[in-house]
């Protein structure tokens, strides 16, 4: 019979096992995206066809090798998980999908179609909580690109980023406070990077983002668009919600790849240095992630781990991601099942 109402949760994906030639097909899928390295195809391919997937997949394959679980790739173990528990909670159906790798959007939107006759609204949730064109946009774009598999008039909803849901900065800093950050000398959110060119092309004025250095403290429009502003609010709202002392809380950005400038502090630079800035204890979060992946388990937990330890750091503490954490869970069933099309989601219980 199926479902009028069904919510379709994305996350970026994996490779389909940790061998060399399914990280290279993974990877070929999300460089060749012209939303993550934005040339014109023929240079993309050059540089991803002709250079990257040379060297790269032997390297990111051993890396996945570190961090992988029986049942496979903890960013998709843990979003079934998740969207298992979700379900749970509403009579709403859930279907999860990912960017890139599987289960495709395609496929998704294929069962989608299969299993609701009657559908007539779909409501998206990027699981991302900040907006940028290498993962809220592109996951967007291919949904609606998608959505002729449907083939009749299905209406489609979007989920705004959620960086500044107050339910959503609760559960983060409830989960950080857990922790005891008041017994670290410093608190690092870790977000995943972008290029700075990014940053500008997702600026609608086009005359605002990194113009100035302070440009994401000032009120703008283009903020509903702006990483680095989200990111930068983030750590301010969790900040708030802890009542640490500022001096206490910095951001950083990770995982660059490429030569051209990326938002910066980078994590790599910080993690080497605050040992001799008198940082001896340090708590990491990486809140550009819903759940934990390679880039939390294996370049933070292992590899930053490591680099602070060897700079006479003493006491390294990552915060897992809020993962298939159960009030997450409860959160993300109750957008799911409040979620009216006629009405903004952006507008209720946000900061
Ligand atoms: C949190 C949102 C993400 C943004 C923004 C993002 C941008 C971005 N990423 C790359 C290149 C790579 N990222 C890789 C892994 C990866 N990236 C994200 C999220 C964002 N990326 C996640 C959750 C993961 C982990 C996936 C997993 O399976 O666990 C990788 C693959 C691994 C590797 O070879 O290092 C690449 C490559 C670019 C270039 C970019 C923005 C332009
Ligand atoms: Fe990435
Ligand atoms: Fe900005």
């Amino acid at each position: 019979m199926g479902s009028k109402r069904v919510a379709l949760i994305v996350n970026l994906g994996s490779p389909d096992s940790t061998e060399t030639k399914d990280v290279k097909k993974y990877l070929d899928e999300f460089l060749m995206d012209e939303r993550v390295i934005d040339l014109p195809y023929w240079k993309r391919a050059l540089l991803v066809k002709g250079i990257i997937l040379n060297f790269r997949p032997k390297k990111s394959a051993k890396a996945y090798q570190k961090i992988w679980w029986d049942e496979g790739s903890p960013l998709i173990v843990i979003s079934k998980r998740l969207q298992q528990k979700a379900q749970a909670l509403t009579d709403i159906p859930i279907y999860l999908g990912m960017r890139y790798g599987n289960p495709s959007i395609n496929d998704t939107i294929q069962k989608i179609k299969d299993e609701n006759p009657f559908l007539t609204e779909i409501l998206l949730i990027p699981l991302y909580p900040h907006y940028a064109m290498s993962s809220y946009e592109t996951v967007e774009v291919k949904v609606r690109e998608a959505m002729p598999i449907i083939g009749h008039d299905v209406a489609l909803t979007v989920m705004p980023p959620f960086y500044n849901s107050k339910a959503y900065i609760k559960l983060l800093s409830d989960k950080i406070g857990e922790h005891h950050p008041e017994n670290y000398d410093q608190i690092l959110f870790s977000y995943h990077g972008i290029p700075e060119r990014h940053v500008r092309k997702t600026d609608p004025s086009g005359e605002h983002c990194l113009v100035e250095d302070d440009c994401c403290e000032k009120e703008h429009p283009c903020q509903a668009f702006c990483y680095r502003h989200q990111t930068f609010k983030m750590t301010d709202f969790v900040n708030a919600n802890l009542q640490l002392p500022e001096s206490k809380v910095q951001s950083s950005f990770q995982s660059r790849l490429g030569n051209d400038p990326w938002l910066q502090p980078f994590t790599d630079k910080r993690l080497e240095s605050l040992p001799s800035e008198g940082v001896k204890k340090l708590m990491v979060v990486c809140p550009a992630f819903v759940s934990d992946c390679l880039e939390t388990l294996e370049e933070i937990e292992m590899e930053g781990r490591e680099e602070f330890l060897h700079n006479g750091g003493e006491e390294f503490k990552m915060v897992p991601c809020l993962n298939d954490d159960d009030e997450w869970a409860a959160l993300l069933a109750q957008w799911i099942t409040d979620f009216d099309p006629k009405k903004s989601l952006s507008e209720a219980n946000t900061f």
